[in-house]
């Protein structure tokens, strides 16, 4: 005998996961009945981007996948997108909304691991040791203690003082580094870290400048010639945020005059789309720079965890209809709805959409055993739970998705 229908018939839900997304979210989706998985390990080119979304349910990306609009138009049968990072940038989050499809992100799980490599960052340049690594690998041998410093006693100034700039600050001060902070927020100093006066005031007393700030309209290029002037002579700067953020023409050259004592960069305006395209960047060739490629959250553990985190949230989302903790969505945290067919109903927020929606209800004889219902400035969300027949259901969501305002509609089981 053939089972209930407990929610959308998963053999038809399509997962496409890119950039080499971890093996648990694989587990995940497979240990919930998502059985058609699309596996890639790393972005796609746009057009094929395009060919690839066209057919996917639900997308999971990292920080190289570009959903702009454009490509979120061909994602007609999208239902959710999971980021499997923290940056949420690289997808058009409006346009993503007004499709009708949440985004999730996973806004913890690689923290940690940018906040130790940042660390391990700044006792490297504050000991000269990129130079003298660059040098032994040449066959030279410059032993000596000229311009290598403990950091125990030297200030760290963190910008973006939140999940990452914290933890940094934490981990500073238990090597005995005084932090100043600088963000836009109020926020909590922890253990003994200090507000700076503002971002210019951080940067005259910092010995180390790391830089944790997301990617805003805001933000972009914030750290230009005139910051870069303002840092001590022979400081040192971080940036594991993103190559947005920094002017890197503007660094490279403090770099290269020695204004600057070296600098330790993961994240770039441009990056290659994978281990096949070369990467450019002034910085390529200056000893006093730590390069890495966009690793700074690329820990077993880190990708590990978010498998699990986002692959949990998309899951959640396609089988109960939670958008809890989605980044461009309205939230709405569902209980289950055994014995009850659930109707999802995303509209534009616009005067009079629920009060037809309601209306319909009544026209088709159907109570309503629950109704969650959440908004923000674009778009509403509501959740209707019903006893009905699913042919009743199937009619109702018809009718729902005739109201005009209508972006999605779907029944679970
Ligand atoms: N290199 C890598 O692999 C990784 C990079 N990242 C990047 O790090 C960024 C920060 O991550 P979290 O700490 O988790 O984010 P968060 O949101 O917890 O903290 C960011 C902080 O920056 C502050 N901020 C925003 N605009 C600012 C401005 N103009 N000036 C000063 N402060 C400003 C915010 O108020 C907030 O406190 C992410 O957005 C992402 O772009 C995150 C994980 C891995
Ligand atoms: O590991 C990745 O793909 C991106 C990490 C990152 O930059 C983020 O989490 O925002």
């Amino acid at each position: 005998m053939t089972p209930p229908r407990t929610s959308y018939p998963k053999q038809d839900i399509r997962v496409l996961l890119l950039e080499g997304i971890s093996q648990t979210a694989v587990d995940a989706f497979q240990a919930a009945g998502y059985s058609q998985i699309e596996l890639h390990d790393k972005s796609l080119p746009e057009a094929a981007l395009k060919r690839a979304v066209a057919g996917a349910h639900l997308v999971g990306i990292r920080s190289r996948t570009q959903l702009s609009a454009e490509v979120l138009a061909e994602a007609r049968r999208l239902i959710a997108v999971g980021c499997f990072c923290i940056g949420t940038n690289q997808v058009d989050l409006e346009a993503a909304e007004l499709a009708g499809i949440p985004v999730f992100n996973a806004p913890y799980s690689n923290t940690r691991s940018v906040a130790e490599l940042v660390i391990a960052e700044a006792i490297l340049l504050m000991r000269g040791i990129p130079r003298r690594n660059a040098e032994c690998h040449r066959g030279g041998w410059s032993k000596s203690a000229a311009g290598s410093h403990e950091v125990r006693g030297k200030t760290l100034g963190i910008v973006g003082y939140g999940h990452i700039g914290t933890q940094v600050g934490v981990l500073a001060e238990s090597l005995g580094m005084q932090v100043l902070f600088h963000d836009i927020e109020a926020k909590l100093s922890l253990g003994n870290a200090h507000a700076a006066a503002g971002l210019h005031d951080l940067l005259a007393h910092s010995d180390v400048v790391s830089l944790h700030v997301p990617e805003t309209t805001a933000t972009q290029g914030m750290f230009g010639a005139a910051e870069i002037a303002a840092m001590k002579p022979g400081a040192h700067l971080l940036n594991a945020s993103r190559g947005s953020v920094v002017d890197i023409d503007a660094l490279a050259a403090a770099l290269r005059e020695g204004r600057l004592g070296g600098a330790a960069v993961d994240v770039f305006p441009v990056e290659p789309k994978g281990k096949d395209e070369a990467f450019e960047s002034p910085l390529r060739g200056l000893d006093n720079v730590i390069l890495t490629p966009h690793v700074g959250g690329s820990t077993l553990e880190a990708q590990d965890n978010i498998g699990l985190e986002v692959a949990a949230k998309l899951i959640r989302y396609s089988d109960n209809g939670s958008t809890l903790s989605a980044v461009n969505f309205p939230e709405v945290a569902l209980p289950g709805h055994e014995g009850s067919r659930r109707i999802l109903h995303i509209h534009r927020n616009v005067p009079g959409v629920l009060s037809q929606a309601n209306d319909l209800f009544r026209e088709h004889g159907i109570n309503i055993d629950g109704q969650y219902l959440r908004t923000d400035s674009n778009v509403g969300y509501v959740v209707i739970d019903v006893t009905a027949s699913e042919r009743q259901a199937e009619d109702l969501k018809s009718a729902l998705a005739a109201i005009p305002g209508t972006l999605r509609t779907r029944v679970l089981y």
